[in-house]
């Protein structure tokens, strides 16, 4: 018997709700189509819910999404909230969710489809082919160390600080998690710090190879400081399998590699907690870009990035292989027949709205499993 999956939809502000109608399409027609039952349940998060309930999450939200099988989340934030201190902004939302969730591990694939090689910035042999993965902390370090805050001194100027913080705990999960897939990949990991400036960072370059050294023998590892892997993604991303890094260099470093694969707007990711017994595991599927102020309430943004991303829930979270197959297939034939939202467009095509990308996907869906 096919079990219902359970689903909390949080759309968010800017152009999340219009990238994640597209995705519950595509939801609905594997509902339909493919025969296995969605319970998607919808709720507010970010600049929405603060508009709704007066917090970025609130407490009957984070309850939903504690009992989701799975979180698919848009996008958070805008300038109409940027105003509000730290605490209340959208941002805090997000970061509530993955914190409570504990979702430790942010995968954030890095993939350049043939059709698009054209459409990074980058040239095409450099991109060309290119896979990697990068796996991010996502609920430790500087985004949540204490002491944090901004406060006055006695000669009148003021002082910012937030405070780098990893045990050797926080380490060698999310360790683990870049070295297994590794394992089911190329077999090689990046480790990416500041242990030249850092104890964190230095820590973080000692446990990550001592967890090598003690259960990863096999698996080839290399630590590169940051900086220098942000260059060499540039100059030669292909050499990288999996990349292993904290919380501030995984947001940047994913952002850099989100323009290999031609648009912010291409890149998925699914953040994981631990596997329980049964199998299952806390998971959150977002696009990497953010709510795009530029550009929302236009129907111009891609949803692609937030398709992929359901892709990955149903990797995941549901093990359905051949249904996230078949969505990424279906990308792929939409690209090649030069359906392009403005962000992946090149001279001589013509732009599509973000609607008639999502039906554009679903007309290939149709086409793939006719
Ligand atoms: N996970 C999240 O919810 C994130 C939220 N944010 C928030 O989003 C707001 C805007 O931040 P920005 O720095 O402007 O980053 P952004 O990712 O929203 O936008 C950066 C640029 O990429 C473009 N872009 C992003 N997604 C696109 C898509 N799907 N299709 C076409 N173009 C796309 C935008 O138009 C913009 O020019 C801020 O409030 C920020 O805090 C930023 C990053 C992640
Ligand atoms: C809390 C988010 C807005 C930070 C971010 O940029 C991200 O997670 O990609
Ligand atoms: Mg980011």
């Amino acid at each position: 018997m096919t079990t219902m999956k359970r689903v909390l939809v949080l759309a968010g502000d800017g152009i999340g709700p219009e990238v994640v109608r597209e995705a519950l399409r595509v939801i609905d027609w594997i509902d339909r189509r493919r025969h296995v039952p969605f319970d998607v349940q919808q709720g507010e998060v970010g600049g929405a819910a603060i508009d709704a309930h007066g917090t970025p999450l609130a407490d009957a939200t984070m309850a939903l999404a504690q009992e989701a099988d799975a979180v698919l989340l848009g996008a958070v934030g805008g300038p109409k909230w940027d105003a509000l201190p730290f605490a209340q902004r959208p941002e805090r939302g997000l970061l509530r969710l993955r914190k409570e969730l504990q979702l430790y591990a942010n995968l954030r694939p890095a993939t350049v489809f043939a059709p698009l090689v054209d459409a990074s910035t980058l040239k095409p042999e450099i991109v060309r082919g290119l896979d990697l993965m990068i796996v991010r902390e996502l609920t430790g370090g500087i985004y949540f160390g204490e002491p944090r805050g901004i406060e006055l001194l006695p000669d009148g100027q003021r002082r910012g600080i937030n405070t780098q913080v990893y045990t050797t705990s926080e380490i060698h999960r999310v360790g683990r998690v870049a070295f297994d897939l590794a394992r089911k990949r190329g077999s090689k990991v990046c480790s990416a710090d500041k242990a030249n400036v850092m104890e964190s960072g230095r820590l973080w370059r000692e446990e990550i190879q001592k967890l090598r050294d003690e259960s990863y023998s096999d698996v080839e590892l290399e630590h590169m400081y940051a900086d220098a892997v942000a260059m060499e993604l540039l100059r030669r991303p292909n050499r990288f399998d999996v990349i292993v890094t904290d919380n501030l260099f995984g947001d940047i470093l994913s952002d850099e590699a989100a323009m290999m694969t031609g648009s912010l707007g291409m890149l998925p990711s699914a953040s994981l907690g631990d596997q329980r017994a049964d199998g299952g595991r806390k998971a959150l599927y977002e696009p990497v870009h953010g709510s795009a102020p530029d550009i929302a309430g236009k129907d111009l943004a891609n949803p692609i990035a937030t398709i992929l991303s359901l892709s990955m829930m149903l990797r995941w979270s549901f093990d359905m292989h051949t249904e996230a197959d078949l969505i990424e297939q279906a990308v792929e034939g939409v690209l090649a027949s030069g359906t392009r939202t403005g962000d992946i467009m090149a001279p001589g095509m013509a732009r599509v709205s973000t609607t008639v990308m999502g039906d554009s996907i679903l007309h290939e869906l149709d086409k793939l499993s006719a």
